[in-house]
């Protein structure tokens, strides 16, 4: 019996638990340049530990995926944080669960932007790869690069969730 999951709009409120929401409303915002800039000042935390260590700024092209999504691999990143900032103002689905031991299907969460909100997981956040929907995208990622890994797998058996709809 395949569980089924249905995704919910992004709102900061409900992602807080796992990360910042890349967005511009209810931000600490000001006028920069003269007026002709306005700002939204430290919206999210990009973190880089360990030795060496340092965030980097990336681009990635991805390809679009369909519903209903079967998930089959989670990860995090214990080493530090990672942001995804879609460049195409297309939806993207995303997935994540609490920091901790490989997370129960039933704990994984779903969402979806849309295509004008970014995330930034915290370290160690689980989570599941980027999954572009309505079309291929670009995404800016800010994340962390130095020595060791930073990546920590958790398959999931084919079956067992998927992703409905968006
Ligand atoms: N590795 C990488 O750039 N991306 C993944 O970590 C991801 O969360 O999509
Ligand atoms: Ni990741």
């Amino acid at each position: 019996m395949t569980l089924q999951l249905r995704a919910q709009p992004l709102t900061a409120a409900a992602f807080a638990p796992f990360g910042e929401v890349i967005e511009t409303e209810r931000q600490h915002q000001f006028y920069i340049n003269d007026g002709k800039a306005l700002r939204y000042h430290d919206i999210a935390r990009a973190e880089a530990l360990g030795d060496d260590a340092r965030v980097a700024i990336s681009l990635v092209d991805v390809e679009p995926y369909t519903l209903p999504l079967a998930v089959t691999l989670m990860e995090k990143h214990p080493r530090g944080s990672q942001a995804f900032i879609p460049l195409d103002d297309k939806p993207f689905l995303i997935l994540v669960a609490p920091r901790g031991p490989a997370p129960a299907p039933e704990a994984i969460q779903a969402f979806v932007s849309n295509g004008r909100q970014g995330v930034n997981y915290h370290t160690d956040t689980w989570h599941h790869p980027v999954v572009s929907l309505g079309g291929r995208q670009r995404f800016l990622i800010v994340d962390r690069v130095g020595p060791g890994d930073n990546c920590d797998l958790h398959p999931l058996p084919p079956g067992l969730l998927e992703v409905v709809n968006h």
